[in-house]
């Protein structure tokens, strides 16, 4: 990655996650100069909440503030905060979770008239009363969570990125009592992310304790926080759900961290990102060129899928759709869309699946629409192992020069065990839950999907080698980089009111109408294909927050601490229906272009 100057620097660190290791990376150069970063963490930390409060028309010196601190440094960066606060003249409180604290932000937090507990038994905290017994300890919890219900604001700095697995002991116990234990974040899709007005206020420092920092999962115990200030870059727990739902209001303090030559482990997209995977149309161009989509979707049982996933694909900047199903969704599709060509062809890329009975469906066994799919697919299965005999080498090739193909909904099950990276499937996290119990032969449960849906698109990915599109209010790619690595890039454009029937049909059409356009790319380099596959889920959001008059949506970008301008008040929008979304393609890429 070449960052040319500091704005595009910026834009990078805006829609870019780094993991643990790559940030502490990052860090070292500024702390062996010395740079005080604890110090700069922490002011910014005690600004934001002390803007919350301003919000909340609660003045600082009336402000009962707990701190919930651990033993690291996220502790440390608390404590300092918390001292910043009382030296402004809030009522602070700091809650030991672990058996020491940061020596010189404990002892600037006690000089500014902050106040400690601490709460295990074997701590050694100068001046703190230890060595009590195992009932008064559990006294001593009961006062802090009570205290911490109490108070006006919660600091959450018991870990941040030294946390390891799910939180245990005092901290897990803490977590539990103060957040979610098993439970996923959840409240009103509200435009900017707004905080809610129920105190106390949680702010967390660097990351919501307890979230998985790396993966964005819920290991275990969690507090879900209104507003998250974070140090150097994000993240992906800031980015990936569900542990970006936890994280509130993102601020992000710039410490100058030179990413350069930095890989960032999740990227998210943004409108420039799409512009770039949009292929204009040519002067010489011809329909042919601009890329045809043949769609096998739709099915007796579910007719409108034809429909919608046909006409999304026609909207979508194509030159041509080619449309294979039974007599009455050919009709359908006719008659919504006089343009579609029904019938075989040559094709840039496929949509299947779509509308199209599942397996387990009892209309599976009567279905033409599964036996087309069932064929076509077979073109796109590799062999399984690496030292293959003769007539699988020809196998290999075949299905590298196969077009890119969409596999949707009911052709999900039909999937082969290994295919190459041009084939994109998109489950929902049920479909996605199936697919694995199936590929892996171990019962894979929706909560599961649901806790840890990365790790479980990279394990799809993983095991079959397509490129995964997991559907959500974040929306989730993985596929390659192209060097035999894993590149993952999400979309979180999509306000909630696309969770509606359809909606799905019409991100299917959608992404086969993107990937014809670029076939010839992405047969040379496979990397493309996440590219284009998350632009696509970009498009799809962009259509229906258009056509749902919403600013809201799945994922915000952070503020920059000391950048960031008065948040407007946004437009929560209206309902709508699949086809409202196809009417939104086209400003969509009116607003793109
Ligand atoms: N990046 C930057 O530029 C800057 C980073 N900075 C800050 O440093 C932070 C990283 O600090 P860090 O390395 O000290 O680790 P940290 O997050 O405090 O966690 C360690 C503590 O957590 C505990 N613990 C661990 N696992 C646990 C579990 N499962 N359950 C329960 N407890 C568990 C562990 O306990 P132990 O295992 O020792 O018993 C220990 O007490 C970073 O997030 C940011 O805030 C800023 O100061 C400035 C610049
Ligand atoms: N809470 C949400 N916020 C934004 N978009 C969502 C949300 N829930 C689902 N979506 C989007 O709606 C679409 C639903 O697709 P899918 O589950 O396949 O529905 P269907 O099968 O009815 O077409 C996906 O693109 C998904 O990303």
């Amino acid at each position: 990655m070449d960052i040319a100057d500091d704005a595009d620097r910026l834009q990078t660190l805006l829609y870019s996650a780094y993991d643990s290791d790559t940030v502490r990376e990052l860090e070292r150069p500024l702390l062996d100069d010395g740079v005080p970063l604890m110090r700069m963490a922490a002011s910014a930390a005690a600004h934001v909440t002390m803007t919350l409060l301003d919000d909340e028309d609660l003045a600082v010196e009336d402000a009962r503030v707990t701190l919930l601190v651990g033993a690291g440094d996220n502790g440390g960066d608390g404590l300092y905060a918390g001292a910043e606060l009382a030296n402004e003249g809030a009522h602070v409180t700091a809650i030991a979770v672990g058996r020491s604290l940061h020596e010189e932000a404990f002892s600037a937090f006690v000089h500014a008239g902050g106040r400690v507990l601490a709460l295990d038994p074997a701590a050694e905290i100068p001046g703190c009363a230890t060595g009590f017994s195992a009932g008064e300890a559990g006294e001593r919890l009961q006062a802090a969570v009570e205290y911490a219900q109490g108070s006006h604001v919660i600091i959450d700095a018991m870990a941040g990125i030294g946390v390891s697995g799910a939180l245990r002991g005092i901290a897990g116990t803490i977590a539990s009592s103060l957040g979610f234990d098993g439970e996923l974040p959840d409240k009103p899709a509200l435009p900017n992310n707004e905080p809610s007005s129920d105190l106390p206020l949680v702010v967390a420092i660097d990351t919501p304790s307890g979230v998985g920092v790396n993966d964005g999962s819920l290991p275990g115990p969690y507090i879900p926080a209104d507003a998250t200030v974070t140090f150097g870059a994000m993240k992906p727990c800031a980015m990936v759900p569900p542990a970006s739902y936890a994280c509130g209001r993102l601020t992000l303090v710039d410490f100058g961290f030179d990413i350069d030559d930095c890989v960032p482990a999740t990227e998210m997209t943004d409108g420039d990102f799409v512009t770039d995977s949009i292929r204009l149309p040519q002067l010489s161009d011809g329909k042919y060129s601009r890329g045809v989509v043949g769609l096998v979707t739709g099915s007796a049982r579910y007719p409108g899928a034809a429909v919608l996933s046909s006409t999304a694909a026609a909207r979508t900047n194509t030159g041509m759709v080619r449309y294979l199903g039974p007599q009455r969704t050919q009709d359908m599709v006719l008659s919504s869309l006089p343009e579609a060509v029904i019938g075989k062809g040559r094709v840039q890329s496929w949509v299947v699946g779509s509308g199209v009975p599942t397996g387990d469906d009892e209309a599976a066994d009567a279905d033409i629409q599964r036996e087309t799919i069932a064929a076509l697919l077979k073109h796109y299965a590799l062999p399984q192992e690496v030292d293959s005999e003769d007539g699988d080498d020809a196998k290999h090739a075949n299905a590298l020069d196969m077009p890119p193909i969409v596999v949707d909904a009911g052709a999900l099950d039909l999937l082969p065990n290994k295919v190459p990276a041009q084939v994109v499937v998109t489950p929902h996290v049920g479909e996605l839950a199936r697919m694995l119990t199936r590929l892996d032969e171990n019962e894979v449960g929706v909560d599961k999907v649901r806790a840890q849906p990365l790790a479980c698109a990279r394990k799809l990915h993983e095991l079959t080698g397509a490129t995964v599109l997991l559907k959500g209010a974040v929306t989730m790619v993985v596929g390659t980089d192209g060097k035999s690595n894993e590149r993952v890039i999400l979309s979180g454009r999509a306000p909630a009111w696309m969770s509606t029937a359809g909606s799905g049909d019409v991100l299917a059409g959608m992404l086969g109408a993107l990937l014809a356009q670029q076939d010839d790319m992405l047969a040379e380099d496979p990397a493309l294909v996440p590219e284009v596959v998350a632009a696509g889920a970009y498009v799809h959001g962009l259509a229906g927050a258009i056509a749902s008059q919403s600013e809201q949506r799945g994922w915000h970008r952070p503020q920059i601490y000391g950048h960031s301008k008065k948040q407007h008040f946004g437009e929560i929008g209206h309902p709508i229906i699949a086809s409202d979304i196809i009417c939104g393609i086209q400003p969509a890429f009116l607003q793109l272009l």
